[in-house]
């Protein structure tokens, strides 16, 4: 019986930089093993429909071909399928695709992965009714990604752009009480992330040693810092020594609840997607194992 995949395309994904060709792909695909299908997204969020769609035809493997925002929107729908993932990364953080190194900025090799089907299972993050897959966070992330979505054009330049520009916009997180562990905190952060991979999105990380497969999530917290320190840190970050600076702390744990003291909406990004967030109770859990990915 031949194998169904369904690529699905988010043709803005990355600036529509790195086009699919689809003759390319099937010329990939033997004919006599492989049934491949094509989708389309036309709208923000349309992949999950899609998604929808093609395991109703039966698809083995679908392919996300996007960054991390069309990774998550496909992947959300698979949870608690066995139908495998496959990731071409035309997107432009593509943090997922870098922590599980898949070629990035080769559209083959991406494709021949999926030819040769190794197959992972990986980790979900859940965050109240929401999965992520790379990471999510309520701090000066959160601030990043309103800039960011502002500049039109959006590569490692506009990313650049809006750290900066949100350093000097940004007021600490109100004040949060935090469970982890057996640890009970009460912090306004300048930065609370929690990761499932080590990955921020073109090669950043703050937390290099996390693992997609280790059943644990990482909670990176950056406390209140003057200026000057923050920028010690992009610093580091680009030069991949972000080890040398002191103040991040850092939890490996399973689950960490986390409760706003001030009643007013926040933000909070998984994957790179803003949500504006009402509930004054934040609960993230790890979903162990819980999707089979190709890499
Ligand atoms: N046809 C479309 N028109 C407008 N928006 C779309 C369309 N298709 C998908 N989207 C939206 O595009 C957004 C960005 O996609 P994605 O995150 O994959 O790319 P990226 O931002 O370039 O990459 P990365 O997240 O890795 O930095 C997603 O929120 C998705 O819902």
């Amino acid at each position: 019986m031949k194998t169904k995949i369904c690529f699905i395309i988010n043709p803005i994904a990355g600036l529509g930089i790195q086009k699919i060709n689809r003759n390319e792909v099937l010329a990939i695909f033997n004919k006599n093993q492989f049934e491949v299908t094509f989708k389309e997204t036309e709208y923000c969020k349309h992949a999950r429909l899609l998604t929808q769609e093609a395991l109703k035809e039966n698809n083995s493997i679908i392919v996300a071909c996007g960054g991390d925002g069309t990774i998550n929107e496909i992947a959300g729908e698979l949870v608690g399928t066995q139908v495998i993932l496959g990731i071409v990364p035309i997107g432009s953080g593509n943090g997922l695709a870098k922590h599980l190194e898949i070629p990035t900025n080769n559209i083959y090799k991406a494709l021949q992965k999926i030819v040769t089907q190794h197959i992972e299972q990986i980790d979900i993050g859940k965050v109240n009714s929401y999965y992520f897959f790379s990471n999510m966070g309520i701090g000066f992330d959160t601030q990043v990604l309103k800039t960011y979505k502002r500049i039109k054009n959006r590569p490692m330049y506009s990313y650049i752009k809006a750290v900066v520009t949100s350093l000097f916009n940004y007021k600490n997180m109100p004040k949060i009480k935090v469970k982890v562990n057996d640890c009970n905190l009460l912090i306004n952060p300048f930065l609370f992330m929690i990761a499932n991979t080590n990955q921020l999105g073109y090669n950043l990380s703050l937390h290099r040693n996390a693992m997609i497969n280790d059943g644990q999530l990482d909670l990176i917290i950056i406390k209140k810092q003057p200026k000057y320190k923050l920028v010690w840190l992009g610093l580091l970050m680009i030069l991949k020594q972000e080890k040398y600076f002191n103040g991040i702390v850092h939890y490996v744990t399973k689950n960490i609840e986390v409760e706003q003291l001030i009643n007013t909406p926040y933000y909070l990004q998984k994957d790179g997607e803003l949500i504006k967030m009402e509930e004054s109770h934040i609960s993230v859990n790890i979903l162990d194992k819980a999707l089979n990915v190709i890499n």
